[in-house]
């Protein structure tokens, strides 16, 4: 299978300097402010951001080691298939969320309802759209009823890393 090397446009700031306590989802920080701090190399690409109220993050879970293929996720006592989790232990520990742009300096941006830990490597930013990112789901499988509990769940160390759980 091909390797894919990729490299970090920035980094990501916040509050959060342990996983336990934390905020799971955006919904669950929503008045969390934090710092995305784009390498100059790429500032150029920030033109024209400051139209969009929300920004799509996507980036590395880097204290993230090994995963499980069935794993308990936050919001439930049951265990599920990783790939209908948000959990950040996964053979590529690549996560998004979905934050409020509140202003940009440069090649900062200040953006609100952040849920990751402080340092986490940034790989790429896109607008949020809703046209284009928000279609109307019919089905969110075992988070009915769940999903909304992501604004009051906070993080535990379920998803810690530990080396005997690496695979
Ligand atoms: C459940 S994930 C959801 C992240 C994102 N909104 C998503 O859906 O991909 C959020 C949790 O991942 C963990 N986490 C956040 N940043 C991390 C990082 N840089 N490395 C490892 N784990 C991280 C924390 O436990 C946090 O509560």
């Amino acid at each position: 299978m091909q390797t894919i090397t990729l490299q970090p446009i920035g980094v990501i700031h916040t509050p959060f300097d342990t996983l336990e306590g934390m905020p799971i989802q955006p919904a669950g920080a929503a008045e969390v402010k934090g710092r995305v701090e784009v390498e100059e190399t790429y500032a150029e690409g920030l033109a024209d951001v400051d139209g969009f109220s929300h920004l799509i993050l996507i980036y590395l879970f880097h204290h993230s080691r090994g995963y499980h293929l069935t794993v308990t996720p936050f919001l439930d006592d049951r265990p599920r298939g990783l790939f209908a989790t948000r959990a950040p232990r996964r053979p590529n520990p690549i996560g998004l969320s979905v934050v409020a742009l509140e202003s940009r300096q440069g090649n900062v941006l200040h953006v609100r309802g952040i849920d990751v830990l402080n340092g986490t490597p940034l790989l790429d930013i896109k607008p949020f759209v809703p046209a284009f990112d928000a279609p109307t789901a019919s089905a969110v499988g075992w988070l009915t009823g769940k999903a909304g509990h992501s604004e009051r769940v906070k993080a535990d160390s379920r998803f810690r890393e530990d080396t005997t759980q690496v695979k």
